[in-house]
């Protein structure tokens, strides 16, 4: 048997309070959590709980207090190599046009065709009479096109996004989410995918991990996401096992996020 792309054992996450530097405060703890090789694997979770810090853990970029972390079997030791990220804000560099930001990563590795595949890359966006521009002068989609492509060319084993679509308009966002789709399905790479968003989380996974409020979140449920594929994001959503996978995952979701909502009200 394969072992997983990555693979969170009883990990957990402390960190100094930033209020009382002399309290410490325990984002999450006891996570148990796989992405197989191949596999999309969203988790959701109340605002707060420590859904990225478990990507931060899983990029190498944090350090888990407790716990060990497995990249395809072997102990991650500092930044996670065989992973690329997508995060929530925007990761263009303005001085740059969109293909010299796609292109950037793979000069850093000393990649002879830089040019060549990150031009390919931007066409595979829909952005390929678009590489001259500068970030400022694309919409934000296409700017999530761009970082999207800039992830992407690398050709990573592992895909670890935390909200990429979050700041976009609705259409834009099921755009995004089915060009997300049609690139994973045509590679089968391992997604680690965070929203708070269970809607986007089913259509888009093979599996949803739910975590609790926090402090100390963990995880209290999984779902398999049975639904045929190739999926459209929109249309996936009005299938009735949609909308009963859906009433399943928030039958154990809603109490815990009214927890992380009143305890966000009371910071
Ligand atoms: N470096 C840090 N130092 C202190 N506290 C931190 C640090 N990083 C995260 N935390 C705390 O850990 C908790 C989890 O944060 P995290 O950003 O992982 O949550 P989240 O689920 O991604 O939130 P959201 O849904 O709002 O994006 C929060 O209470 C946060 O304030």
């Amino acid at each position: 048997m394969t072992a997983p792309a990555l693979q969170l054992d009883n990990v957990a996450c402390t960190f100094v309070s930033k209020d009382d530097p002399s309290q410490r405060y325990t984002a999450v703890r006891e996570v148990a959590l796989t992405v197989g090789a191949g596999e999309f694997v969203s988790v959701v979770g109340p605002t707060g709980c420590g859904k990225s810090t478990l990507l931060n853990v899983a990029a190498g970029l944090l350090q888990p207090s407790t716990g060990s972390v497995k990249v395809f079997g072997e102990p991650l030791v500092g930044i996670n190599a065989r992973a690329g990220y997508m995060f929530q804000s925007e990761s263009l560099m303005p001085w740059r046009t969109a293909l010299q930001n796609v292109m950037a990563g793979l000069e850093f590795r000393g990649v002879a065709d830089a040019r060549e595949q990150a031009e390919e890359w931007l066409k595979r966006v829909g952005l390929g009479g678009f590489g001259n521009r500068y970030p400022h002068q694309l919409s934000g989609g296409m700017r999530k096109r761009v970082s999207l492509a800039q992830t992407l060319v690398l050709d990573p084993d592992i895909i670890l996004m935390d909200e990429p679509f979050s700041a976009l308009d609705i259409q834009t966002r099921q755009l995004m989410e089915n060009e997300v789709l049609a690139l994973w399905s045509a590679k089968k790479k391992a997604v680690l995918f965070i929203t708070h968003d269970l809607d986007e989380a089913i259509a888009m996974s093979d599996r949803v991990v739910c975590l609790s409020a926090g402090p100390g979140a963990r995880p209290i449920g999984e779902f398999a996401i049975d639904l045929p594929r190739p999926r459209d994001v929109a249309e996936v959503r009005v299938m009735p096992r949609f909308v009963e996978l859906h009433q399943a995952i928030w039958a154990v979701l809603r109490d815990e996020v009214l927890k992380g909502y009143q305890q966000q009200l009371a910071a």
